[in-house]
């Protein structure tokens, strides 16, 4: 008896959770042998549960209850090379990166295992004419179904594994390169290899040495061809598989009528059932393999191999990054298109603001309302008394609006004035009274003054107040209109001009400057946003899409760790994230003029921690999230309140106590306060409102990053 390369014993695998009405066996008590050096193919109908038992046998998913044993070892044990080098894996899907060319494809798995760049060569260049290969130049993605398929049955063979495990590597395929296929499987096979082939064709199965009928999670029956149709009486193997099919259907109907308790519980002679192993020590004795977990053949390749895994990934991303322009644009070309439109559009004073005025002063004039553009006018004369005359002071006041950019269009009544208003036709609507000079001229002039003179000396103003930033503006533009006119009035007069201002003096302010704009106060913490955005979104794409192509799984299967295609990611997307940081220091700081106090080498290390930071999360999306739709989901559900809570949009000073705290513990509101002080007050590393922000955005990385660990570890697969 040949030794087994591959046992599955007693094997029962659900999906999903216990208490749900869908939760049942997708295998059920199943037992295989595959002997070494021969090709066992697996038949059955689509969804009987080939696919998850091949994943069971190349160790990534593991079995409910049961046991596998693969090449003597238990795959995932420690040394057993399984997942690793002893396997050639091909999946169902085509599991290679779009990005790839034909050659990349094959290279990239060649260099996992660790071959040399001549021998990998050679390798490609057979595999090419036996699998009649497209040209190594193209890309995947440009590749139909059936070349796909081809180059990914290449990349399954190119290390000559031990055992060759292929799910429907045919489909599609011309029957002559179908036959030339299962001959060149022959010959391995004959060469020592093991191959388990799964297919839909029961024709080409006549060439395996031995098959095993999957039905329903159960293997009906497994031997060679010959016998199967001996034992079950027929001519081909589609009758015999009926047969098989009708006999299980029976047994289960049997059982249903006659069991009333354990009804899942099939009796053992019902199905294969081969009691020679049941340990390791069984295993051993049987296959005479101990050899096999420490035989000379294994692998000096696995030797290497970590250092070849880490470069074949390296190389990988690398490839995935540069091929994919719309990824290079938005990585490299976005955080600066980001910055530009941020200070392009934010922090400048709104323009075009009119304003519709009802001058009675002017109106009864003997020039009318024109009186204003009239240069030659006396608005103020010294009497020899030494007081002052005032005259038509209201057209003062509207070159002081003009000069702040309101401008004035002038109606006769103040209803017109207001429609105008109400018909959004200007901001605001102001109406001077028709002795607003003389009553000016009393109300300040005069210890004490009646209600009808603060009347008419008072300006009446009806103001849109639906867009809260314009209204601001207007409200403040009007504000410094009449202080500067209050003081060109009392200049004029030869008055103390101080005596206008509100008797509240600002001095030299401590922090900042004293006119501060707001762009300066937002800017920290936008650019904290970008950059953690724009890593979250890159590594989550890349990282879903990597899993959703199957990439990451077959990569897995040769033996390549979560920890390695992580760290290799982390490297490359560090580069992109310093580019990012310094991109963004360079449009804020020299294009933009920016003000900061602070080092600017603490500044880049905040923003590099945050693109950190982003990274970490992005990682977290891609291992939580089944599709981009969800991570897409994810990503703005959690960014709005984050940006929301930060304290850009809304002082933090304003919210609720608890919203406060749990705005602390967010990404941005520590990081891009600690920004802020840092450019506006210079104050150093050591003080906590500096290193404070440093300590949320590295907590963030830990956490995200434990996270994923966790995730990745305790994941149910
Ligand atoms: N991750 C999963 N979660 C839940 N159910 C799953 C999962 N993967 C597979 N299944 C279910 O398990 C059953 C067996 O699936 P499997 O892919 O192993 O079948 P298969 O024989 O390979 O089918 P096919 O030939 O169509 O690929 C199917 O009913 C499938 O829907």
């Amino acid at each position: 008896m040949a030794a087994p390369a591959v046992v599955v014993k007693r094997a029962y695998k659900y999906y999903g959770k216990k208490d749900k009405p869908d939760y049942k066996p997708v295998l059920e008590y199943l037992d295989m042998t595959v002997e070494k050096g021969i090709i066992y193919g697996l038949l059955g109908p689509s969804g009987c549960g080939k696919t998850t038992l091949l994943s069971c046998i190349v160790g990534r998913r593991k079995l409910d209850s049961g046991e596998v044993w693969v090449l003597g070892g238990k795959p995932g044990e420690k040394g057993s090379g399984v997942p690793g080098p002893r396997v050639g894996y091909m999946p169902q899907d085509i599991a290679l990166v779009a990005e790839f060319t034909v050659r990349d494809a094959v290279y990239y798995f060649g260099r996992i295992y660790g071959m040399k760049t001549k021998k990998l060569a050679e390798r490609f260049d057979f595999l090419t004419n036996l699998l009649e290969l497209p040209s190594g130049g193209r890309l995947i993605k440009t590749l139909s179904g059936g070349q796909q398929r081809r180059v990914s049955l290449a990349a399954a063979l190119v290390h000559e594994p031990e055992l060759l495990i292929l799910d429907e590597p045919t489909v599609g395929l011309d029957p002559v390169l179908r036959e030339r296929i299962w001959e060149f499987l022959a010959e391995q096979a004959r060469n020592g290899t093991t191959v388990i082939i799964t297919t839909h064709y029961i024709d080409e199965t006549k060439q395996a040495h031995k098959i095993g009928l999957l039905r329903d999670g159960q293997l009906l029956d497994e031997d060679s061809p010959e016998e199967i149709l001996r034992r079950y009486d027929c001519n081909n193997l589609e009758d015999a598989f009926l047969k098989m099919a009708l006999r299980q259907h029976e047994l289960t109907h049997r059982r249903r009528s006659t069991l009333t308790g354990s009804p899942d519980v099939i009796p053992e002679s019902s199905i294969v059932n081969d009691s020679r192993y049941q340990s390791r020590e069984d295993f051993n004795v049987v296959t005479s393999s101990t050899d096999v977990l420490t035989s000379k053949e294994k692998p000096e390749r696995i030797k290497n191999g970590k250092k070849g895994r880490y470069k074949a990934v390296l190389i990988k991303s690398i490839q995935q990054f540069s091929r994919h322009p719309g990824g290079l644009i938005f990585s490299i070309l976005f955080p600066i298109v980001q910055v530009v439109a941020f200070f392009s559009a934010i922090g400048h004073d709104p323009r075009d603001l009119h304003v519709a005025v009802v001058n009675h002063e002017a109106a009864m004039s003997p020039l009318g309302i024109d009186i204003c553009r009239n240069k030659s006018i006396t608005y103020v004369a010294q009497r020899e008394d030494e007081t002052c005359e005032q005259y038509m002071l209201s057209c003062w006041f509207l070159e002081e609006m003009e000069k702040r950019k309101l401008f004035t269009i002038m109606y006769n009544t103040t209803a017109e004035a207001k429609h105008a208003v109400a018909k959004r036709k200007v901001y605001g609507a102001l109406r001077f009274p028709q002795n607003f000079s003389d009553a000016l001229a009393l109300r300040v002039t005069e210890g004490h003054a009646e209600d009808d003179i603060v009347e008419e000396s008072t300006i009446s103003a009806w103001i849109d107040m639906s867009d809260h930033q314009i209204t601001n503006f207007v409200k403040l533009q009007l504000h410094k209109a009449y202080e500067a006119f209050a003081r060109r009035t009392m200049r004029a007069c030869q008055k103390n001009e101080d005596l206008v201002q509100i008797p509240v003096r600002f001095e030299e302010p401590v922090f900042g400057v004293a006119d501060a704009e707001i762009v300066a106060y937002m800017a920290p913490g936008v650019m904290v946003t970008i950059i953690f955005f724009l890593a979250a979104i890159v590594t989550s794409t890349l990282m879903i899409s990597d899993r959703l192509e199957g990439v990451w799984e077959r990569s897995a299967v040769a033996g390549v760790q979560p920890k390695e295609m992580l760290q290799v990611h982390i490297v490359l997307q560090s580069i992109v994230i310093l580019v990012q940081t310094f991109e963004m220091m360079i449009v804020a700081y020299l294009g933009y003029k920016l003000p900061y106090k602070g080092s600017l080498v603490t500044i880049a290390c905040l923003l590099f921690l945050q693109g950190l930071g982003g990274m970490c999360f992005g990682f977290l999306l891609s291992v939580l999230c089944s599709s981009y739709t969800l991570s897409f989901f994810i990503a703005t559900g959690s960014f709005y309140p984050m940006i929301l809570l930060c304290g850009i949009l809304w002082p933090i000073e304003g919210m609720p106590n608890v919203l406060r705290l749990i705005s602390f513990a967010l990404p941005f509101t520590l990081p891009a306060k600690s920004l802020r002080d840092l450019m506006e007050k210079g104050i150093p590393f050591t003080n906590p409102d500096i290193y404070g922000g440093f300590l949320i955005t590295i907590g963030w990385i830990i956490g995200t990053l434990a996270l994923c660990f966790l995730r990745l570890r305790y994941r149910k697969i």
